[in-house]
């Protein structure tokens, strides 16, 4: 079965957050499965391809509007991460460092998305699955089913992934121009208040639909930036399958990016080797519980959330506890977090920015991963933290309610809180230091999370499922 997973990002290639984890790992276990997967994504100029070669497998002219652009279609030479890798590269449009954020990046993205049709239409592929991941590949289902140009591909099925339903990538009717030739009397499919919405498009397109955890699908029709009731409408169409994680990547037993690898037999001499080179690197004291936040400043992630809370536990437990905070985004928030440094500079430490290494170092030597989400479709930090044998302390939301049961319940080992705020935070710190004084327990419950399982295996053998009953219906 040959499957083109069509994603803005992928690890190792190009990575800013867990989607890229998600593509780098999953196409990896189908092709041990058997299957014929392959990823396509936009060229960056980054490490990974300037460090790799490639060949150029297809060279094409497409139209973006007005604009004639030329686009070639490269493949990594030696499947290095386990599948075939192909990048759509358009000079001047697709040749860049950074993922997102470009003024043009609408452009980026449909051309993006024509380019890879214009290759497999041009070159006479027909594979059986196209796997869509998030808005930037959203007008996919779309124009394969309602543009004349892609009419030979009108019947192969289309499964989209949300991995986040809060970002749509809308644009507006001004560039309608820019999709190829259109049957007129569908548009009415690329449009949610008034807009061009890429998402939309995909849900209302797509053959199946999916989310990142169970949880996370019935919460899209409350909260899902003004789509919830396409998705209660559309809720036929969906599918929860909790994400697996790359246990080679996330293996503190082999982890090169650790100061100590260890297993769950061997998991307190390592963590605490790795807890003593994080606080050595930090100015901390490896005595102390040491409580950590990795990820994107943002206020999904609840990280507006985490000076005050920090500084209010701080104070509250004098001495008795030290923070240390990785991420990057937001800048205020990333000026209110480094400002507490100055304040409380022998229990707090904080790097901003994105740092692949600190994080594997922060998830084997913490104690405890604190993840106050305020929406949550999956989430990975607490399976990698699981993993690692660091406890997780998480709001109940998303995919965090649905891999994280609270000590306190039957067959438990992390630290769930309701609500996303200063107050059950700080109560669930003081929760978390409680139990650190009970090493018997705490080192109980780090067997018991070391020992679970959420491996790619069972979430790949969802997809295939899946795939099966699509490509039996056709
Ligand atoms: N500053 C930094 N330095 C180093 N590493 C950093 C970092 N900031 C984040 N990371 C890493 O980025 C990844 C974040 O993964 P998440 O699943 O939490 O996030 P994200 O919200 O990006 O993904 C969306 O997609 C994923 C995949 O489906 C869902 O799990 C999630 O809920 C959804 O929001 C982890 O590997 C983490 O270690």
């Amino acid at each position: 079965m040959r499957i083109f997973h069509l994603s803005a990002e992928c690890y190792p290639v190009a990575k800013v957050g867990g989607l890229a984890d998600v593509v780098g790992a999953l196409p990896k276990y189908q092709v041990l499965a058997g299957l014929q997967a392959a990823v396509v994504l936009p060229y960056y100029d980054r490490k990974f391809t300037q460090q790799h070669e490639f060949d150029i497998v297809f060279q094409g002219l497409t139209l973006l509007g007005d604009r004639r652009l030329y686009f070639e279609i490269l493949k990594e030479k030696t499947n290095v991460l386990g599948f075939e890798l192909f990048l759509v590269r358009i000079p001047g449009l697709l040749d860049r460092q950074e993922v997102y954020c470009y003024p043009d990046e609408t452009d980026q993205f449909i051309a993006y998305q024509i380019a890879f049709l214009d290759w497999i239409n041009w070159s006479g592929q027909t594979p059986d699955i196209i796997h869509c991941h998030d808005h930037h590949s959203g007008l996919v289902p779309f124009l394969m089913q309602n543009s004349n140009s892609y009419k030979r591909l009108a019947n192969i099925p289309t499964v989209f992934t949300i991995h986040n339903g809060q970002y749509h990538g809308s644009f507006s009717w001004e560039k309608l121009n820019y999709l190829p030739e259109l049957d007129l009397t569908k548009t009415g499919l690329l449009d949610w208040a008034g807009g061009l919405n890429p998402l939309a498009a995909a849900v209302k397109c797509c053959a199946r639909y999916t989310t990142v955890s169970p949880s996370y699908l019935n919460e899209l029709t409350i909260q899902s930036n003004g789509l919830e009731y396409l998705f209660y409408i559309e809720g036929h169409k969906g599918q929860g399958i909790l994400n697996g994680i790359d246990t080679e990547v996330w293996n503190p037993a082999a982890d090169a990016m650790i100061a100590g690898k260890y297993n769950t037999t061997r998991a307190a001499a390592g963590k605490k080797k790795n807890k003593e080179a994080l606080c050595t690197r930090f100015g901390l004291s490896p005595e102390l519980p040491l409580i950590t936040f990795i990820g994107r400043l943002v206020g999904e992630k609840g990280a507006d959330l985490l000076a005050a809370a920090f500084e209010r536990s701080l104070y509250e437990h004098p001495g008795k506890v030290n923070f240390l905070m990785l991420g990057a985004g937001d800048k205020d928030m990333e000026l209110a977090l480094a400002a507490l440094k100055d304040k409380f500079p022998d229990n707090y430490a904080v790097f901003i920015g994105y740092d692949e290494a600190l994080a594997h170092l922060i998830y084997a030597g913490a104690d405890f991963l604190l993840m106050p989400s305020r929406v949550e479709p999956c989430g990975l930090n607490q399976m990698y933290s699981l993993r690692y044998g660091t406890l997780p302390m998480v709001r109940s939301t998303g995919g965090l309610k649905d891999t994280v049961i609270d000590f306190g319940d039957e067959g438990g080992y992390g630290i769930r809180f309701n609500n996303a705020s200063v107050d059950d935070i700080c109560y669930s710190i003081g929760r978390a230091l409680e139990l650190y004084q009970n090493t018997p327990h705490l080192l109980q419950l780090r067997k018991r999370m070391m020992s679970l399982d959420f491996s790619w295996d069972r979430s790949a053998k969802e997809y295939k499922n899946l795939y099966d009953q699509l490509t039996a219906s056709v």
